[in-house]
């Protein structure tokens, strides 16, 4: 199929402080555009220093927390509370803070963390009803995305050279070998990401200088994980990036205004 979607949109901010503000803009601009739509906003979270990068999310009167829907990009197999937990760090770093309805957040069902295929077929289920209804299409459309991006080029739990990088029918997968610990995550798949209204990424620090140039500079050859983030046509892929992270890409940088 011919792929239509638009050129990715980079977004590099000279301190993190600048990043955190113009991140919590661009939020607070997709969540109107799904309030306007459907007046409900579905997000999905990853973990890593993402959460932390929301901070100008907190106290933000613009925020209509009872209307967001919260899942999971990726989760670590381990107990809510347990220091793994993706869902333990949005908690502690973000959800804490704000007056989000603990109903609007949709972590796993940890009765089932024995049986990752249980899991991730229950996990799949949460967004069958959050979605399914609402969309006719083959696969969810979240109003938002947000990924992390791994020195190695891994998003969400999709790694390099990992068969989950081909699953095309699923939305929720599972994994029990991740190169990165711990070995057992459930994962959204490429369809779920590809089909999301907006991703974005957000990445900082020097060590990703190398993975980024390859992925935004080298498209065509790059096989990394992070690069087959590619929105349909009807979808958007934005770029969140501090400047030691873009140091080495040529890509053009967009000013940032909404
Ligand atoms: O599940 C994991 O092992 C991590 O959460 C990982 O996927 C992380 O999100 C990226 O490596 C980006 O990490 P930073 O945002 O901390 O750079």
């Amino acid at each position: 199929m011919l792929h239509t979607s638009s050129p990715p949109i980079f977004y590099s901010f000279a301190s993190g402080a600048e990043l955190v503000k113009g991140l919590a803009e661009f939020i607070l601009e997709a969540q109107k555009e799904a309030l306007g739509k459907k007046g409900r906003f579905t997000v999905a979270l990853s973990g890593g220093s993402l959460p932390k990068q929301l901070a100008g999310l907190i106290g933000n009167a613009g925020v209509k927390w009872d209307k967001w829907h919260v899942y999971y990009a990726d989760e670590r197999v381990v107990p809510l509370d347990h220091e793994d937990s993706n869902h333990k760090l949005c908690t502690d770093v973000l959800f804490s803070k704000v007056n989000i309805p603990k109903e609007n957040i949709h972590p796993i069902d940890t009765t089932l963390l024995e049986d990752l295929e249980d899991l991730s077929d229950s996990y799949e289920k949460q967004l069958i009803d959050e979605f399914a209804s609402k969309d006719s299409a083959r696969f969810p459309v979240f109003d938002l995305i947000l990924l992390g991006l791994g020195p190695d080029g891994h998003t969400a739990s999709l790694f390099p050279g990992h068969e989950l990088l081909a699953e095309a029918d699923r939305w929720v997968a599972y994994l029990d070998d991740s190169p990165k610990p711990p070995l057992k995550r459930i994962t959204l798949t490429y369809p779920v990401i590809n089909h999301a209204s907006r991703v974005a990424f957000v990445a900082t620090g020097e060590s990703k200088q190398d993975v980024l140039a390859e992925i935004m500079d080298d498209p065509a050859r790059t096989s990394l994980p992070a690069s087959r983030v590619r929105p349909t046509s009807h979808g958007n892929l934005y770029w969140f990036v501090d400047d030691a992270a873009s140091a080495k890409v040529k890509y053009e940088k967009s000013l940032f205004k909404l």
